[in-house]
């Protein structure tokens, strides 16, 4: 079955990751880029997670997860390296009805994370269903190459056009040949 990509919106939601290594590192780092508000529950954490705690970026309880942690967040990521640990918070989630994602375990996942390239408001997420993760990561990096910053410029003046003619009495064709023209003129930038 094929994944179904959403964009979710975690300003100001309460996540939950549980463990404190690399990889739950780099879940934090994206979480809080969107603006969650991030809880980690870990016995021992690296020294990058260690930072965002002193920086006060994160919540930190330095100790091992306890059945019920789970309890009472929007989103939780299980990036233990104890597969039974992950498999126990992602049952816990799942019995509360929160989204999870277990760093290790696609079955036991509710959601998986792209690789993600951003210019501004637009968003390009990649993602193999979990074939190869390495491989999302190269084509976010071809696709570094190739969506340039002139695609920020274009989308400020797409959405200004927007703005500006959505009450008006135009079609719908209208509308869209009018960005059409924006977007043509923006490729010879
Ligand atoms: C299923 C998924 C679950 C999830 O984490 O959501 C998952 C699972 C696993 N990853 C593993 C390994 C690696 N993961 C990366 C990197 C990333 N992994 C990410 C996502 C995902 N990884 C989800 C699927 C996404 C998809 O569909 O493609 C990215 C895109 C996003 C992010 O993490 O932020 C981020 C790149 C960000 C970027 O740079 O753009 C690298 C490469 C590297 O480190 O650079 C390696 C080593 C090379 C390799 O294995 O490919 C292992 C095996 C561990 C082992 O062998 O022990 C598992 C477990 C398993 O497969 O069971
Ligand atoms: N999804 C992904 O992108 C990737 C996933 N992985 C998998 O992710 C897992 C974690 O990898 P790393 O971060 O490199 O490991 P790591 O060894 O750096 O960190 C593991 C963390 O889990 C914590 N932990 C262990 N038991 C715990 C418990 N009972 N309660 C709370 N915290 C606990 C440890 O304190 C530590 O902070 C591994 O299973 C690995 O195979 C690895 C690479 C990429």
């Amino acid at each position: 079955m094929a994944y179904y990509p959403i964009m979710l919106d975690i300003e100001d939601k309460r996540c939950l990751v549980v463990g404190g290594g690399k990889v739950a590192y780099r879940k934090i780092k994206s979480l809080l880029e969107c603006g969650g508000k991030v809880t980690v529950i870990a016995d021992k954490i690296c020294d990058e997670v260690d930072e965002l705690s002193k920086e006060n970026k994160i919540d930190v309880i330095h100790r091992s997860y306890i059945s019920g942690d789970a309890a009472g967040y929007f989103l939780v990521v299980a990036a233990c390296d104890d597969a039974r640990i992950n498999e126990l918070v992602a049952n816990e989630a799942k019995e509360r009805g929160i989204l999870v994602n277990v760093a290790d375990n696609l079955k036991l996942s509710s959601y998986i994370v792209p690789s993600v390239l951003r210019r501004k408001d637009l968003t390009i997420a990649v993602a193999t269903g979990g074939k190869s993760p390495l491989l999302s990561r190269k084509i976010r990096e071809e696709l570094d190459k190739t969506i340039g910053e002139r695609y920020e410029k274009l989308l400020d003046e797409l959405s200004k056009a927007r703005e500006e003619i959505k009450h008006q009495n135009l079609t719908i064709e209208e509308k869209i040949e009018i960005y059409e023209n924006i977007i043509e003129k923006g490729e010879k930038i």
